[in-house]
């Protein structure tokens, strides 16, 4: 890979731009849309200086670890855009397992975090624009943990190195890329049951007590499953099924949120 911030074919029908030092590589990615790019645009970094994560977090991002995102025009209508979400995170834990040579290492925890042993190794962050001819500009940005991870008090991290599999970040990047082409295209081509039946077969914490962040409010009760959109079950106390379509789960007695700060821009999805 050349990191000269210049854009090169890559497999799969993608391009790639890599660099060495972005602010962050979903902003650059959709910077690329607002210019009018036509997608499948790999930005990857070597570094990021305001890596972003979900909820307002900032997200670490020193030498050693994957930055990469992938901006993709219009990959689907806009009720199916809420799936995307999951058949990334797939990806990510097809990719992972790839590169570490084992066999469902990876395990999920909804929506799209990626978990080895209990703890977070990774994270997803998907962002959207819309642009002035009416383009949908979706990023999917991956951040995995390979060489190093903050220690965030209460809330299990790891990286791979850590855990045995040392893994260059540009061999990540080939597998990522492998995992993403080949999870896009069977979304396109088969019906979204066959993805959500892979991502249950490495789900985390299903039939246990969980507590689940909204945007306003928390809610507890127990991860009942997915339903078919992908979007989480909660059973309460008075043993009624909620519909969540985004948040953040915690683990009861596992994780707490003590340390988790930073500033995040942006829509994410
Ligand atoms: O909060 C999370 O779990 C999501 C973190 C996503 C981080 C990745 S690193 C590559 C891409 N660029 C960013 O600024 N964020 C995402």
């Amino acid at each position: 890979m050349v990191f000269d911030g210049r854009t090169h074919p890559e497999a799969g029908g993608f391009r790639v731009a890599a660099f060495s030092d972005v602010s962050s590589t979903n902003a650059v990615a959709l910077e690329a849309a607002a210019n009018g790019d036509e997608g499948n645009l790999w930005i990857v970094a070597r570094r990021q200086t305001a890596g972003r994560g979900r909820r307002a977090r900032a997200w670490v991002s020193e030498p050693g670890n994957l930055y990469a995102s992938l901006l993709l025009i219009d990959p689907a209508t806009p009720e199916r855009l809420a799936q995307l979400p999951i058949v990334a995170a797939l990806a990510l834990a097809h990719a992972v397992d790839h590169m570490c040579s084992a066999y469902h290492l990876a395990q999920l925890k909804w929506p799209n975090d990626l978990l080895i042993g209990g703890r977070k190794i990774s994270g997803i962050l998907i962002e959207a624009s819309t642009g002035p001819d009416g383009r949908r500009a979706v990023v999917c940005g991956f951040g995995l943990n390979l060489a190093h991870h903050p220690d965030l008090p209460g809330y299990p991290t790891a990286d791979l190195a850590g855990l045995g599999y040392p893994v260059q970040p540009e061999a990540a990047y080939r597998a990522l890329n492998q995992a993403m082409a080949t999870q896009l295209d069977r979304w396109r081509r088969e019906p979204f049951s066959a993805v959500l039946d892979d991502w249950r077969g490495r789900a985390t914490g299903i039939g246990r007590p969980i507590r689940v962040r909204l945007a306003d409010r928390e809610l507890e009760g127990v991860f009942v499953g997915l339903d078919d959109e992908g979007r989480l079950l909660l059973r309460g106390e008075d043993g009624a099924n909620r519909v969540i379509s985004a948040g953040d789960v915690f683990f009861p007695h596992v994780e707490s949120e003590t340390g988790r700060s930073g500033g995040q821009t942006g829509v994410s999805l």
